[in-house]
């Protein structure tokens, strides 16, 4: 790789932390608790915010035809009836069930899994080799960014509750599908040009982007950022062939 790369931007899911973590411990979390956490939270602002997203989400992506999840009416201030309250189970476990990455459905899980981070039922997982890079990175003043689908809200709880405890102080910024989805390099040029409207001058050729996801990689590389793949238990079987470096270690990464 000739330029120097100036800025590390990591995926989370199949990258720094493992897969299993996510559709054991995370996902698992949402649909035991789901039922009760809406019917709990159901009048305040943030819950009638989720509801809202999610309801407009349905409408939209069902007329576009999109994998049909059910529909589900809702105008904030609806108050709480079981009718709407399964409807909004259904349309949440349904878009789950497809792991759909949609911003409304990513924002709910955020806001739920807050309980279980602070109750400290969830520890979460993250492989061995990344807190020795992100201290490579930062002795080498390499600032270490985070895009993934999980929200903003639970990328920040995630890296505050490790199993290596809080691991936010390595973390300059996050990044989620508010930027746009992982899968369109629209989203990267904006990504790249929020670093750079905060005052870090850095051009695509000096980031280093890390995923599993070959997809979001070929997305990234449109743009001109360098990109390598995590291949973790669990992460998808890439092609015979393919342009990326792949790597099962963050100690193979090439900064
Ligand atoms: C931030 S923890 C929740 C992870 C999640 O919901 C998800 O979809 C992860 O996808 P990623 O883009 O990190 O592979
Ligand atoms: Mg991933």
């Amino acid at each position: 790789m000739s330029t120097d790369i100036k800025l590390v931007l990591l995926d989370i899911e199949g990258t720094t932390t493992s897969i299993s973590f996510v559709a054991e411990e995370l996902f698992p979390y949402i649909r035991q608790h789901l039922r009760f956490y809406l019917e709990s939270t159901w009048s305040t602002s943030q819950t009638q915010e989720d509801l809202a997203h999610l309801s407009g989400l349905s409408i939209e992506d069902d007329a576009k035809g999109d994998k049909g999840f059910p529909l589900f009416n809702f105008n904030k201030g609806d108050g709480l009836t079981q009718e709407r309250l399964d409807d909004a189970v259904k349309n949440v476990l349904s878009q789950m069930d497809v792991d759909r990455k949609s911003t409304a459905l990513k924002a709910l899980q955020g806001h739920m899994w807050k309980d279980g981070y602070a109750s400290g039922q969830i520890k979460a997982h993250i492989y061995e080799d990344v807190l020795p890079s992100f201290e490579r990175w930062k002795s080498k003043a390499v600032p270490i960014y985070i895009y993934s689908s999980g929200s903003i809200g639970a990328q920040k709880l995630l890296f505050a509750h490790t199993l290596y405890g809080d691991l936010s102080p390595y973390l300059v910024g996050h990044y989620d599908t508010t930027s746009g989805l992982k899968t369109e390099s629209q989203s990267y040029e904006n990504i790249l040009k929020d670093i750079n409207e905060k005052g870090r001058e850095i051009r695509a050729e000096e980031v280093l982007f890390v995923t599993d996801n070959i997809l979001e990689a070929e997305a990234a590389t449109k743009v001109g950022m360098r990109c390598v793949l995590s291949v973790r238990p669990g992460t998808k079987e890439l092609p015979a062939s393919h342009p990326f470096l792949a790597v099962s270690t963050f100690q193979s990464l090439p900064i």
